[in-house]
């Protein structure tokens, strides 16, 4: 490739060439990889296109039937590929549109101006009652600086409703789509620019297409291809867009400097792994070379080990080789393990620890004016989560969120129990995890050299303080040295609610959003969201957060909630939607998903019978690697996948905490949900 040229590739170019016939496919690729030799090469023909909006689109012949639009810079060596379609389709398609760099963000963009004019002309016959324009106190600079192409403006101008924007969603850069729904939920423009750190400060030259393809926002579509072997190696592997085109937030996010931890929010599906997997190879990159390690980790074995497929997906070998991937209760197997740890950690709580727990509960006294769960709770919450040792610890302990104040004769009364618990479990050599994490946190600091440099955390909102605590004691404090990524509405262990501050962990000032939902439709995501209708949410560090502002990139139909339904009617109701699903689709991956492993056995048996074949999610497994198209999992095994359709069946109330499971269950469906309660 010669050094003055730039080539680049849309994503839409990507996208269609992975689905085109086979033999098309080769020819495309061959042609893109002598094209990229020498794109002036006598050898490709340039064709213009009759009545073409942009004067610099070309098209070039994949083969007879086949065609290659291209973009020229008029006074730089930048080619974009835009798109590949059949001959007529590729030329109706690029008479429509025009490329150009937008004045205010820098970001390059492509306008389908057919639908411009179209959308203008509608609104030159407007109703006579119709509301304002949403934008109207918008100036254009403000619009463009959202990431409205300029091109764009005249047909921004007529929306005038939500409605109005999602009809628009698929003609605006992702970046424009967001800030102007943003601005629709009440976000002022300068909150929107500040929190995307978007800069609206430099001249902007627009005809040089090369120094806007590097802007973050252009990356989130269009990719600069970087030396010989890069593009086939993209287009040779089955792409998926978040390897290569990441939102403009995510891959800041990704590659900047901070100069201590972050924390991401981002409702379901709002691409966190993605970012979280990105930041990882990043900073690995940084580490090879030295002996120096990251470490990723998450909630559940099985998530670990998709995202470790994710990792290898986009990283290096040598980069793969400074990532460690694995669930914390792992880790601290491991670690303890490794530092011949006396106790076994108990991470089976029914097998385990409860018949030790009744038996200390022997000496529970109903006069205290507590339950028995209470007195569990309190263990769990106060006692376990501050990592209270002693009487005077408990008697001092804050206990916020605990209800009932408790005296301390009180207190003193339930330590004894606690106490007695944490002694009958210790001589049967055993340890609540809990405990073993603060055992583990003492070991790394009495040691002095904690093991990884950096740390990136997948649904930080299940970690516990020990396990926040733990990981704060893994990697010593630093620039870079941990990023969280969660999401409150998602917590499904409502025992581990923490607040960073209060476990050592300082995110002030380094703290992100990510908004778009790429997974789930709008319509699933609404339905799931309205399940937490009323329930307070917090952001992971003491404070609230909120679902109001999220949106889905895509739309579908509306999910399906049926109440009251007998076995039976869910059964049929299941194999229907089912059917429906595969019919529409063969190779669609359905979700069965229960409270309980009890209701989902009966749910996979009651498919199976049906003639399908079923497989069960369990702890240690690969969901890609499963030869099934239906698995049956409980909810908490559903946290982090992603499925084409999901059936969830809950049999008893809609509780808080199951509202939450279900939310999850529910946004781990691209196309289509059902929901039987
Ligand atoms: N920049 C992107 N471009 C295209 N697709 C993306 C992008 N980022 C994420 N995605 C896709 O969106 C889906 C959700 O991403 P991801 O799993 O990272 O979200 P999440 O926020 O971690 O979700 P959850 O919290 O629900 O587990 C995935 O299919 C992912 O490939």
């Amino acid at each position: 490739m010669k050094d003055d040229v730039k080539i680049i590739v849309s994503n839409d170019v990507i996208k269609r060439m992975t689905a085109l016939p086979a033999a098309v496919q080769t020819k495309g690729l061959e042609l893109m990889l002598k094209f990229q030799t020498d794109p002036r090469s006598p050898g490709i023909n340039y064709e213009t296109i009759q009545g073409a909006r942009d004067k610099n689109f070309r098209s070039v012949r994949i083969d007879q039937g086949y065609r290659g639009i291209i973009f020229r810079a008029p006074k730089d060596n930048v080619f974009v590929w835009l798109h590949v379609d059949k001959h007529d389709d590729a030329y109706a398609w690029a008479a429509k549109r025009k490329m150009s760099v937008n004045p205010v963000n820098g970001a390059l963009t492509l306008t389908n101006i057919s639908f411009v004019e179209e959308t203008v002309q509608r609104e030159a016959a407007p109703a006579p009652t119709q509301p304002e324009p949403s934008f109207a106190a918008l100036s254009d600079r403000d619009l463009m600086a959202l990431g409205v192409p300029e091109e764009m403006l005249p047909a921004v101008r007529t929306i005038r409703s939500e409605g109005d924007l999602d009809a628009m969603r698929d003609e605006l850069p992702v970046e424009a789509y967001e800030g102007l729904f943003l601005v629709l939920a009440g976000d002022s423009v300068s909150s929107i620019l500040a929190a995307r750190e978007t800069r609206v400060d430099r001249e902007i030259d627009t005809e040089d297409f090369a120094s806007a393809a590097e802007r973050d926002e252009s990356r989130s579509r269009f990719y600069v291809v970087e030396g010989e072997n890069d593009l086939q190696a993209i287009l040779s592997a089955p792409l998926e867009q978040w390897r290569v085109f990441l939102h403009p937030t995510q891959r800041r996010l990704t590659t900047r400097s901070l100069n201590g931890t972050s924390r991401i929010l981002g409702g379901a599906g709002t691409g966190k792994t993605v970012l979280a997997m990105h930041r990882a190879k990043h900073l690995a990159s940084r580490l090879v070379d030295t002996d120096k390690k990251l470490l990723f980790t998450t909630f559940t074995t099985n998530l670990a080990l998709d995202i470790e497929d994710g990792l290898k997906s986009i990283c290096s070998p040598e980069q793969m080789a400074r990532i460690d991937v694995i669930n914390l209760d792992a880790l601290v197997f491991r670690l303890l393990k490794a530092r011949r740890y006396e106790h076994e950690i108990a991470f089976d709580y029914e097998a385990k620890c409860a018949p030790v727990w009744e038996s200390a509960m022997v000496d529970f006294d109903p006069a205290l004016g507590v339950s028995r769960d209470f007195v569990r709770e309190e263990f769990e919450q106060v006692v376990l989560a501050q990592g209270l040792a002693s009487r005077d610890d408990y008697r001092e302990a804050p206990r916020r969120g605990r209800g009932a104040v408790l005296s301390r004769k009180k207190r003193d009364a339930l330590w004894e129990i606690f106490e007695n618990y944490r002694l009958q479990l210790s001589a049967t050599g055993l340890k609540e995890p809990d405990d073993a994490y603060r055992d583990a946190c003492a070991l790394l600091a009495s040691e002095g050299h904690p093991p990884y440099v950096h740390a990136v955390v997948d649904e930080t909102q299940d970690f516990g303080p020990q396990a926040l605590r733990l990981i704060r004691a893994l990697v010593p404090p630093g620039p870079n040295d941990l990023m969280f990524v969660g999401d409150g509405h998602q917590r499904i262990y409502a025992k581990n609610k923490a607040s960073m501050g209060s476990c050592g962990i300082d995110i002030r000032g380094r703290s992100r959003k990510l908004y778009l939902n790429y997974r789930t439709t709008e319509e699933i995501r609404r339905e799931a969201v309205s399940l937490l209708e009323g329930i307070e949410v917090d952001d992971l560090d003491g404070g609230s957060d909120e679902i109001a502002r999220y949106k889905s990139l895509m739309h579908g139909p509306k999910p399906g909630r049926i109440q009251g339904a007998s076995m039976e009617a869910i059964r049929d109701g299941i194999r229907d939607f089912i059917a429906q699903c595969l019919e529409e689709n063969r190779d669609t991956k359905v979700g069965l998903m229960a409270p309980t492993a009890k209701l989902r056995d009966q749910l996979a048996q009651q498919i199976r019978e049906a003639g399908y074949k079923v497989a069960t999610v369990n702890h240690r497994e690969r969901l890609s690697r499963k030869d099934a198209q239906i698995f049956a999992m409980t909810l908490h095994r559903a946290k982090g996948l992603e499925l084409d359709a999901v059936a969830v069946v809950v049999n008893r109330d809609l509780d808080e905490n199951l509202r939450k499971l279900v939310y999850v269950g529910m946004t781990r469906a691209k196309r289509a949900a059902r929901f039987y309660c």
